[in-house]
This record gives structure tokens, C-alpha cells and sequence, in this order.
């Protein structure tokens, strides 16, 4: 598994970047696309491997789908038009691919078997199996159905209100697309909204949802009509420049056509509570998804607190923040966030450790952490474990350490963003 070697930041960050497509929209629209009638086309598509993950499943459930670069062509022919798989549908690394699948496959009267590399082998899959087998999908898996591999064969299903213990995009996505052939009416209420991309996204597919507050409800019987997809760039992948250019100095990065939905914004507000620099402009929306440049210049940052309702419009992005919280001024706290134990690596342990051997001050609880600034770093031999998020973080970092940082497993990062430290580096010219 690769090493790489990294050095602290010589000049200050600048330049203009265009981050690749949002991950969970471009999972979303191969899906879509894959289950409506008539061809859908994707611009901007993810080429991160979880992304291709999704492309590679659903073409082994027989369905024409053609990619040239970041573009994409799905011949789609309804749910009809999926077949029994010969081979094992293999989802790699994305936890996003399985669980909206086994929404989809809820409804297939066909048998299929899932799995993933040994990540997805320990993340949780009954918060999902549990309402499935509810609705009347007949699944199984280690741990009575928590683990992969999966079997599920699909079947006739009826609606349920479900109500999810956690704040999950993929919980509710998978339960409203298994409610999309079900009999009657299909609702999940959250403790707390989750991202919304799958609702905005069915109604560009010409199916409607009735969303309130934390609750969506989706009418079984509505099907999809083919769509053209413009994926705006993945606020989770600029997180990583937005604190890269807060905490090295006299840095000036503009981040192009990023995409805002509310739901997935919370490291704007954040940054901006903490005292950074952030400006938008070139405001606008294709179709449901609202975007913008974001321009970030160096500023010094004060600590936080992150709790309730903003840790799923962040989830994602903690890793990053903890790294800025090294860098502010005071205490950041960080709860309400024990649903990071379960990504691809237990990432309150994984950020906790790292970030200690590079010298910061920072503690795990049970559900964040506790991280006590500013904290000068240096470099050493860390670890991604895997875990796409935390080798761009440790390569953020990098930038303001002293000495050499050295990442294993630094690979994982193509996960959700192929090219990322090479980008990084071409800000330092
Ligand atoms: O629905 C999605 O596209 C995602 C939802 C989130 O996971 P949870 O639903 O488990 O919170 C997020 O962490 C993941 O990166 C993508
Ligand atoms: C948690 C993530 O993705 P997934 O759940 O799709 O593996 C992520 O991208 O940080």
C-alpha cells in the first residue's frame, strides 16, 4: 500500500480550483437514471471509485450505462428492465452504494449478493435490513442481516413509517426508494434533517415526496422518467481547501461552482463562526441544487461548539474541522456525533489519534471531541487507515507541520477524489 511524502507549505495557497462532482449526487443520478425509462445524462460525474462502484453494480444488474470521462449515459428501462445478477454485486468501499441499492432491490423479484472491501464489512447494514425486511424484502447477512454479505431477494412490499434512531441520508433514501414500489404511503422521520439530495433529485425524475421538518413520505407507484443531470462540485471534497486556505497564511483560493444545498452547508457556517474569511459569488442552481464560487483567504480562527442539528449537515467534513480547531484560538467541542464511529474508518478514533502524533491537544468523548488550540504540528509517520477523509486531512495538515509528514494507505483519497494532493500541490506554486 503507497506512501506518500509530504512537506510544509514553502508559499502561501493560491490559485482556482474545480472540485470534482458532488459524490452523493452522481451515486444518486447513476441510480435514478438506472431505474427510470428513457436515457438520462450526467455532466460533471464523480470518476472517484465509490462513484464507480455504483456505475459497476448496476451494470451487472443489466443496465447500459456508458462513461466517457466525467459524462454518463444511462439507457434506462424502468425498474423492469433490471435483471438477476450472475456475479456478486461488489459496492468496494461506498456505504452510500449498498444501502440505496438495497432500497432498489427491495422491489426486484430476483436474488442478488452484495458486499464491499473489509470497511463495509464492519459498517452497520440493519438500520436498513430492519425496515426492508418490515416493508417485505426477504434479506440476510451475518449478524441476522447487519452485515454483509447480504442476500436479498426482492419482492411485493407495503409502506411503513419508519422512524430511524440516527440522522441518515442513506437510511431515509433507501426506505423512500423501496416506498416508490411499495403499496400505500412510505414515511421516514429522523432525529434531525439529513441531506436532502434524494428528494430534490426523484422530483428532476418526475416522482413526487412530501417532506416537513425531519419527516419525507413518498407514495408507492410513481415511476421515473428519464433526466439530465448537472453535478455541481462536492462541498465535502472543498472542505478540504476552505480550511487549507484558513490556516496558511496569506493564502487566496476561489473554489468553482461548489454546491450549497442547505443540508450539506454546515462547514460554511462553521468556518465562518470560528472567524474565517469565506465569500461567495457567481450564485446560481441547476435544476434542484443550488451552487457558487467560494473565494477563502487566510484568517485566524477562534474555537466552537458543534452539536444537534449540525452535525448532519457536516458529518463528513469533522475530520477537517478538528484539524482547524488545532489551529484556532480556544476550546472546540464537537457532540451529538457518535455516528462517526461507523465510516469507513471509527473516524472519532482514527482523527484522535493522528492529529495526537502530529502534536495537537486534542481528546476523544463518546460521541466527538474535544480539541484545545492553537497547537503548532509536525510531521510523522501517519496513517489514512483507508479512509478517503482522513488522507486529505493528514495532507492539509501537512502544509502548516514541521518537517516531513508521511501518510500510508495515502490511495484511499481517490475514494472521493482522484488527483486531490496534486491539486494541492499546484496551489503552492
Ligand atoms: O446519502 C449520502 O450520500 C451520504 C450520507 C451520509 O451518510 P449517512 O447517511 O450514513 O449519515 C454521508 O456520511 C455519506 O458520505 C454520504
Ligand atoms: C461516509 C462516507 O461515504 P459512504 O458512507 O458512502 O461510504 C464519506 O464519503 O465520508
Amino acid at each position: 500500500m503507497g506512501n506518500i511524502s509530504l512537506t510544509r507549505a514553502q508559499n502561501a495557497l493560491r490559485g482556482t480550483v474545480a472540485v470534482p462532482g458532488d459524490k452523493s449526487i452522481s451515486h444518486r443520478a447513476v441510480m435514478f437514471g438506472s431505474i427510470a425509462k428513457g436515457t438520462t445524462t450526467i455532466n460533471n460525474f464523480l470518476l472517484g471509485e465509490d462513484c464507480l462502484s455504483t456505475i459497476s453494480c448496476f451494470r451487472k444488474l443489466g443496465v447500459s450505462i456508458k462513461q466517457k470521462d466525467n459524462t454518463v449515459a444511462i439507457e434506462g428501462k424502468g425498474f423492469e428492465g433490471l435483471s438477476e445478477p450472475a456475479e456478486v454485486l461488489d459496492v468496494g468501499n461506498s456505504g452510500t452504494t449498498i444501502r440505496l441499492m438495497l432500497g432498489i432491490l427491495a422491489n426486484t423479484p430476483f436474488h442478488s449478493v452484495i458486499l464491499g472491501d473489509s470497511s463495509i464489512g464492519k459498517r452497520p447494514m440493519k438500520r436498513v435490513t430492519g425496515p426492508l425486511r418490515q416493508m417485505g424484502a426477504k434479506l440476510d447477512g451475518r449478524e441476522e442481516g447487519n452485515l454483509v454479505p447480504i442476500s436479498i431477494r426482492g419482492g411485493s412490499t407495503k409502506g411503513i413509517t419508519h422512524t430511524s434512531a440516527v440522522a441518515s441520508a442513506q437510511v431515509k433514501s433507501a426506505v423512500l426508494l423501496a416506498g416508490l414500489r411499495a403499496e400505500g404511503e412510505t414515511t421516514v422521520i429522523e432525529p434531525h434533517k439529513s441531506r436532502d439530495h434524494t428528494e430534490r433529485m426523484l422530483d428532476s425524475f418526475g416522482v413526487k415526496t412530501v417532506s416537513s421538518e425531519n419527516s419525507v413520505t413518498i407514495t408507492g407507484g410513481q415511476s421515473l422518467k428519464a433526466a439530465h443531470i448537472e453535478v455541481p462540485g462536492d462541498i465535502s471534497s472543498a472542505a478540504f481547501f476552505l480550511v487549507a486556505g484558513s490556516i496558511v497564511p496569506d493564502s487566496e483560493i476561489t473554489l468553482k461552482k461548489v454546491g450549497l444545498n442547505p443540508t450539506r452547508t454546515g462547514i460554511l457556517d462553521v468556518l465562518l463562526a470560528m472567524g474565517a474569511n469565506i465569500t461567495l459569488s457567481n450564485e446560481s442552481s441547476d435544476g434542484k441544487e443550488p451552487y457558487a464560487d467560494l473565494t477563502i483567504t487566510f484568517s485566524s480562527l477562534k474555537g466552537t461548539e458543534i452539536s444537534g442539528d449540525f452535525i448532519p449537515r457536516l458529518i463528513d467534513e469533522i475530520p477537517v474541522i478538528a484539524l482547524a480547531a488545532t489551529q484556532a484560538e480556544g476550546t472546540t467541542i464537537i457532540k451529538d456525533a457518535a455516528e462517526l464511529k461507523v465510516k469507513e474508518t471509527d473516524r472519532i478514533d482514527t482523527v484522535v489519534r493522528q492529529l495526537s502524533a502530529m502534536g495537537a491537544d486534542i481528546e476523544a468523548t463518546d460521541d466527538g471531541m474535544i480539541i484545545h488550540g492553537q497547537t503548532k504540528l509536525r510531521g510523522t509517520q501517519c496513517d489514512s487507515f483507508g479512509d478517503h477523509r482522513i488522507g486529505m486531512m493528514l495532507a492539509v495538515a501537512s502544509l502548516i507541520a514541521e518537517g516531513e509528514t508521511v501518510i500510508s494507505n495515502s490511495e484511499a483519497t481517490a475514494v472521493s477524489y482522484p488527483g486531490f494532493y496534486e491539486e494541492l500541490k499546484k496551489l503552492q506554486q
